[in-house]
């Protein structure tokens, strides 16, 4: 069992709200060093005064650059690789950018923590990356791959490198939970693209959970992903409507740039080598060999007996569920107080 006492733990991308709650987490811990690799200078110096403590560490650097991955890397025990370009539009317009960042980027930090001896790495990835439609999940899915592939290329590697999947991470800077409060605020109605399009919803809380739960139980290569329930987002915002009391209407405005209609954490396929862990389930990489006789005479048949893990076919939220879940976070309470409604008469 991993422990982090007296151990160096280096967060990539680590100003970002993960790197934040998980730094805040650590902290409590007895860790001996916490290093931040982050590009924004003026970002990590706002977490250098919110978390004034010895233990934290900023590398200004880029995980483009692998010398600066390096640097920050040196006599490290762990990594959480969370660094990526993940707005979906900025993707699709400047593809290669998220290529530079998200796959060679990826590639330089386990490269570095391999060349380091660190004794694992956790990869952030999304449901975005599974059948992915848009530059930013192809990305990811990339990212996946090159993760898996220093296993399968080195099988005696010291360094265990594993990934895990996140779905919507709710509240999240930039996504749909805060933009619904923030409309709903100044009296207007809320754009909803496609009333029934699902997404896994998953709080910060979760994903902390998820990365840590990786880091204890991962093998060379493993995938992890967190059970999850989903919601149609016309249930969401109807959900949030009810909770701020409001008026408000919903306004179909239409499917965005290359967004699905659904994601999945998981493809059949990989739930068939799937460990189901209770809350969790492990998906092995796959470690047959580059022996093509093998692969084109030899099949494997649970592959059917599998349904996708798909945010339109696993149990759907009811508007009561999805507002009971909205009430679990922090954020949506300091919302509320400022609206002048308490937790009570919102969950009555
Ligand atoms: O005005 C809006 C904006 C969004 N949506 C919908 O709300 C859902 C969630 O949208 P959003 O919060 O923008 O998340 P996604 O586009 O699903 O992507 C988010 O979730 C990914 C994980 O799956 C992250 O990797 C991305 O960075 C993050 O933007 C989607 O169905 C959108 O179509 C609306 O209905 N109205």
């Amino acid at each position: 069992m991993n422990d982090y006492r007296g151990k160096r733990v280096l967060i990539t991308g680590g100003t970002g709200s993960f790197g934040h709650t998980v730094t805040e987490k650590l902290l409590m811990r007895d860790v001996a060093e916490i290093r931040i690799l982050s590009r924004d200078e003026a970002k990590q110096d706002l977490m250098r005064h919110e978390l004034p403590d010895a233990r934290l560490r900023f590398y200004v650097g880029d995980i483009r650059d692998y010398l600066s991955v390096e640097r920050a890397m040196r006599d490290v025990d762990y990594v959480f690789h969370a660094a990526a370009l993940k707005q979906v539009p900025s993707c699709e317009f400047f593809p290669m950018e998220a290529v530079r960042t998200n796959v060679q980027g990826s590639e330089n930090v386990v490269r570095a923590a391999d060349h380091a001896g660190v004794s694992s790495v956790v990869c952030l990835s999304t449901d975005k990356a599974v059948y992915p439609v848009n530059a930013m999940g192809m990305s990811k899915a990339m990212m996946e791959k090159v993760a898996q592939s220093h296993g399968l290329n080195n099988p005696n590697a010291d360094t265990t490198v594993s990934c895990v999947r996140y779905g919507n991470v709710m509240y999240s800077r930039g996504s749909v939970i805060p933009l619904f409060i923030r409309q709903l605020k100044a009296g207007k109605n809320l754009t909803v693209t496609n009333p029934d399009m699902t997404r896994f919803m998953m709080s910060l809380a979760d994903s902390v959970d998820l990365v840590e739960f990786a880091f204890q139980q991962a093998d060379q290569g493993d995938l992890f992903i967190r059970k999850a329930k989903a919601c149609s987002v016309g249930d969401l915002a109807l959900a949030t409507i009810s909770l701020f009391e409001s008026n408000a209407r919903v306004e179909v405005i239409g499917t965005r740039h290359a967004e699905k209609l659904s994601e999945a954490l998981a493809t059949r396929e990989e739930l068939s080598r799937a460990q189901d862990m209770g809350a969790y389930f492990r998906i092995q990489a796959d470690n047959r060999d580059l022996n093509y006789s093998v692969y084109v005479e030899e099949g494997d048949t649970a592959v059917a007996r599998y349904d996708d893990y798909d945010s339109h076919t696993v149990d759907r939220m009811s508007v009561r569920e999805i507002k009971e879940l909205l009430l679990t976070l922090p954020e949506i309470h300091a919302e509320l107080a400022l609206a002048g409604i308490t937790a009570e008469r919102a969950t009555a």
